[in-house]
């Protein structure tokens, strides 16, 4: 099983959602930025790595929304979802086709990965 940290970035009471490219796996899917965890890091540091990596921001992670296992049935990834403040950066997407800030009740317009709608609804309690 995958472990993969994704951020829900705020700014202004928006969420930043990306989308994926059509070379990556999910293709044109929108989702909550982030990747694999890797050896030795915490979720946190991951995250942030994460980020900066994609979109060339920094980010603060400010509470953990939710775990859980999705299977996708040829893979199966346990996603874990952190509330993450939007620091400093401007947007530059080094591996996502597109990105868009969001209000909450617009986030089930996009097509979302599947493993993302939980997030959604832990949000939804959070928020
Ligand atoms: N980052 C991210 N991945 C997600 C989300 N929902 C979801 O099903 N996934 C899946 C897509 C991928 O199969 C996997 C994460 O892999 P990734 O390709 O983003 O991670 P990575 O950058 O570390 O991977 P790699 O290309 O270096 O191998 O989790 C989400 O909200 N964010």
């Amino acid at each position: 099983m995958i472990q993969v940290v994704c951020a829900v970035i705020l700014r202004d009471k928006k969420m930043l959602i990306a989308q994926r490219s059509e070379k990556m796996k999910l293709p044109l899917k929108w989702e909550f930025p982030g990747g694999k965890l890797e050896e030795g890091e915490s979720e946190e540091q991951a995250i942030v790595r994460e980020i900066k990596e994609e979109l060339n921001i920094e980010i603060l992670p400010v509470k953990k929304i939710s775990s859980h296992v999705h299977d996708y049935g040829d893979f199966k990834i346990n996603l874990i979802a952190y509330l993450c403040d939007y620091v400093a950066g401007e947007i530059k997407l080094l591996e996502h086709q597109d990105y868009k800030f969001v209000e909450f009740d617009k986030l089930l317009d996009f097509d979302l990965a599947d493993a993302d709608i939980p997030i959604i609804e832990k949000l939804k309690i959070l928020l």
